[in-house]
């Protein structure tokens, strides 16, 4: 069984070192890490910030594409009716940072329900929108080399009006749209929420997976704080069937990064693993 890897969520992690991604590339080379991802890495040039990861011998492995207007409360537009060319213009950024940084995963991200509908009134057209804005961001990642993952976001705790929520939807949708290139982003975290039943829902969709990421619940702390989710099971478990992806650290440290990843040291000590 081949150990996991491990990836820093720098938009979660490392906050301590300031907003300036290259300091927290530097605390999480420091740490062990050997790959990252960003949520939106847009704020900064693309190729200082490839300069920064290359000095610090870390892969960027994720990033997401732009969440669109906080004004209208929107977190991504990949369902959104009316937001088509935003989703594409959206798309080229990220692809654009995507080839400079070096990155293979592009999350798509689905968007909210639109602020004053109602989601049963237009989940419908909502999932039209979806699968076309798909194929088309499928074909554009391929002439990249690229995968894109779709990720259920809890609507229990987290974002009640997001559109894509469970991992039987993300499936159906990925079944629908027929892209090898597009895959299912497994946040162990949304999951609980969303039902639990971890063992059997990461055995039946696994096949799909192309990207793990994972905190505690309810606190989305670290995976050793206290909650619902015993990880050390989790990890072992993805481990026995296979997984060979990367696992984000989505979590909020609950003190200081670097003391707070005693959990991740402890696994790597226990698989023979060195941090450099
Ligand atoms: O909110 C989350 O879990 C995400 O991964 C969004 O990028």
């Amino acid at each position: 069984m081949a150990p996991l890897r491990f990836a820093a969520n720098l938009s979660w992690l490392f906050s301590e070192q300031g907003p300036a991604l290259s300091a927290r590339l530097e605390a999480a080379a420091r740490a062990g890490f050997r790959a990252v991802e960003v949520a939106w890495p847009y704020t900064e040039p693309a190729a200082p910030l490839a300069a920064a990861a290359r000095a610090a011998g870390l892969q960027l492995v994720l990033l997401n594409t732009p969440p669109g207007s906080a004004d209208l409360g929107e977190l991504g537009l990949g369902a959104v009716p009316g937001r088509q060319d935003a989703f594409r213009e959206g798309l080229e950024l990220a692809v654009a940072y995507a080839r400079e940084l070096g990155c293979p995963q592009v999350h798509l991200m689905a968007g909210r329900v639109p602020q004053g509908a109602e989601r049963a009134a237009v989940a419908k057209d909502m999932d039209a929108v979806f699968v076309e804005n798909l194929r088309h961001a499928a074909d554009v990642l391929a002439r990249e080399n690229l995968v894109g993952l779709l990720e259920p976001i809890n609507t229990r705790l987290t974002d009640p009006r997001y559109f894509l929520d469970t991992p039987e939807q993300a499936a159906t949708i990925l079944r629908r749209v027929d892209r090898p290139n597009l895959r299912l982003q497994l946040d162990v975290f949304h999951w609980q929420i969303m039902g639990g039943n971890l063992t059997a829902n990461i055995r039946t969709f696994l096949p799909l997976v192309g990207h793990v990421q994972v905190a505690q619940v309810p606190d989305r702390g670290e995976p050793d704080s206290l909650g619902e989710i015993n990880f050390p099971y989790l990890f072992q478990l993805l481990e026995e069937l296979g997984y060979v992806g990367f696992v984000g650290c989505e979590y909020r440290p609950r003190g200081d990064t670097q003391e707070g990843l005693s959990w991740l040291r402890a696994y790597w000590e226990s698989r023979g693993l060195a941090p450099a």
